[in-house]
């Protein structure tokens, strides 16, 4: 496998750890050249000290150290900009690749990946490429390589110390290597404990009203205790099948200095060393060890990143992006299902089989059937947050799936129950729909979805906070601001799972108020729970378990005396039956 593939990397990443990697062997081999360096005047001056031989020239030796500084500092420059500036700066490329990734992925992808697992790539993943890009692989390929051309010149001048000196490392390696058979399977186990942890925590935090509400605080925090237990144990076993590797590889490389000591005294004693050969050899053999140590535990962090973060890094990458034509030219807005089959999963039972109706320019297209009939499932559809099995979505006549799902929700304006809002302003917020949008077009907005009286009310208008999520809002409120925002964006085609069912009296006809500011003139799809939207609409769906069962106006269907008309007259008669499963109110 490349370098550029085990790691991650882009082309010009990879050039660079080279590069890197390069100037960490200059800078070695320089430090290495200024120990031999100093290691010769020595020796000069113990001759001139034992036998009397003068001392030479002091003046080239200056220069010569002058020299050496320089040339240290330059490669020192070079090493620090590859191996921390340029990478890092690769990281900030892949961090923004990632989201780019992000964005080019279809929004089924974020509804079968779990959040907390992404959110992991995103932050842990990416932060241990980070590390490893700066601190490990440049160090790593940089001190196995200026070593090996260290280890070269040992042999050449003494073969016999040299081995002597150098056989515990290939041994140690071939140990901390054959040891990772037993670490990455540990490891790979950690990272789903903490992943299971991550998740188990985010659920926790998203549901603590539901959780207290239904009383489950203690056994969601002996659940959580659990995960955390877990975590600790693999933890721990990962550590130690991690650390007994690394601590008695250290170990046995130190036999290295034993054994030169030993074969040493033997050479010195038969007379075929001199002493300052074998004081060289201990000199080098001291220092050339350290970096082992040091690159021993980098190994570590390395198996993991090339074990854990980068395939799941490049996993992502591996995802089919939603791709089509950012040239969109419909002819009209009349959203057209043909023979639509659908299922979530591959393999999974149809979810929508067969769905073939128009939803015209102008009409509201009402959807209805019981829960779980895939009128939701429908809307999804007409928006390409998943594209269909079998059959088409046609938008003013163009196949959805060919067109680049930006460019063809420029064309939607979606008001779902589920209202997402952001920690940022009211103004802010609104804004969304259409991000150019001036503050005279965003307050129009805002009023004619019933927001204006309230926003006043808030400490700062329209400046005002409002929380993550809109904590500090009402739902009817969260809605209305939705409902502003798809108003501001004035889309010509409409998706409404219709907003109204779970606000009081006040609150809905405020909303219906805006909503049909809203719906005026548009192809509008409304997954509708009330009668009122029902009886008003221009053409009913009606689906059971995934397929169409009638269609036309309220008044063909009524006549028609089939599902439809049967549903309507078990409501009339049960006030605690609605047309969706749902409690329907006296109103309707
Ligand atoms: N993301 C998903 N992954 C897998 N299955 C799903 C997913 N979303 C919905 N389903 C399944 O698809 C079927 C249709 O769901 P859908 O939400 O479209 O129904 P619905 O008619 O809108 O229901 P409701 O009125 O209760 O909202 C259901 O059986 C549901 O379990």
């Amino acid at each position: 496998m490349g370098m550029r593939e085990k790691y991650a990397l882009t082309a010009e990443g990879a050039k660079n750890i080279r590069l890197g990697a390069f100037w960490t062997v200059v800078v070695n081999l320089v430090a290495m050249f200024g120990v031999g360096f100093f290691f010769y005047l020595m020796e000069q001056l113990i001759a001139s000290l034992t036998e009397g031989v003068p001392l030479p020239d002091m003046v080239p030796y200056a220069v010569g150290l002058v020299v050496f500084a320089v040339v240290l500092w330059v490669a020192h420059w070079f090493q620090y900009d590859y191996t921390y500036g340029k990478t890092y700066r690769e990281s900030g490329k892949q961090r923004i690749s990632l989201g780019e990734r992000m964005r080019e992925l279809p929004l089924s992808f974020f509804g079968k990946r779990d959040l907390a697992d992404l959110t992991e790539t995103i932050m842990t993943d990416a932060t241990t490429m980070e590390h490893v890009y700066s601190h490990v692989l440049p160090y790593l390929y940089g001190t196995y390589i200026s070593t090996a051309i260290i280890a070269v010149c040992l042999l050449v001048f003494n073969w016999q110390l040299a081995i002597a000196a150098l056989w515990s490392v290939p041994v140690a390696f071939a140990i901390l290597f054959w040891s990772r058979r037993f670490s990455a399977p540990l490891m790979r186990k950690t990272r789903a404990c903490a992943l299971a942890m991550t998740e188990n925590t985010q659920e926790m935090l998203e549901c603590v009203r539901e959780i207290r509400a239904t009383n489950q605080v203690a056994s969601y925090l002996k659940q959580a205790d659990g995960y955390i237990d877990r975590l600790e144990k693999t933890m721990f076993k990962s550590e130690v099948g991690a650390g007994i590797p690394v601590q008695s590889t250290q170990a046995i490389m130190r036999f290295g200095i034993a054994t030169t000591i030993l074969a040493g005294s033997l050479m010195l004693a038969d007379g075929s060393i001199g002493f300052m050969v074998m004081f060289g050899f201990l000199l080098v053999v001291s220092r050339i060890y350290a970096p082992f140590d040091q690159s021993m535990l980098m190994l570590a962090e390395l198996f993991m990143a090339t074990e854990v973060a980068a395939p799941r890094m490049k996993a992502l990458y591996d995802e089919v992006a939603a791709t089509g034509s950012e040239d969109f030219s419909p002819q009209g807005h009349d959203v057209t299902f043909e023979d639509v089959t659908f299922s979530y999963g591959e393999g999974d039972e149809p979810v929508v089989s067969n769905v073939s109706f128009v939803a015209k320019e102008g009409d509201v297209t009402a959807l209805v059937g019981p829960s779980g009939s895939g009128k939701s499932t429908l809307t999804k559809l007409a928006a390409r947050f998943w594209d269909a099995d079998g059959g088409r979505v046609l938008v003013g006549g163009v196949d959805a799936s060919t067109i680049d799902p930006e460019a063809l929700l420029k064309d939607y304006s979606v008001v779902f129950q589920d209202v997402l809002l952001f920690d940022d302003t009211v103004m802010g917020n609104i804004r969304l729909g259409r991000r150019d949008a001036t503050d005279e077009e965003v307050l129009a907005a805002a009023k004619a979805a019933m927001c204006d009286d309230f926003v006043r009310k808030l400490p700062q208008g329209y400046d005002t906070m409002i929380g993550e999520n809109g904590s500090k809002l009402s739902g009817g409120e969260r809605q209305r601001i939705s409902i502003a925002r798809a108003l501001l964006k004035n889309s010509p085609i409409v998706l409404l799972d219709e907003a109204t069912a779970s606000l009081d009296v006040e609150n809905e006809s405020q909303v219906q108020e805006a909503l049909s500011n809203l719906l005026a003139g548009k192809t509008v799809i409304v997954i509708a729970h009330r009668m009122r939207t029902v009886m008003n609409a221009d053409k009913i769906v009606v689906l059971d378990e995934g397929r169409v069962v009638e269609q036309g106006s309220p008044a063909e269907l009524l006549e028609q005396n089939g599902l439809f008309s049967r549903m309507v007259k078990l409501q009339s008669e049960s006030s605690g039956w609605s047309l969706v499963g749902t409690k329907a109110s006296g109103e309707d």
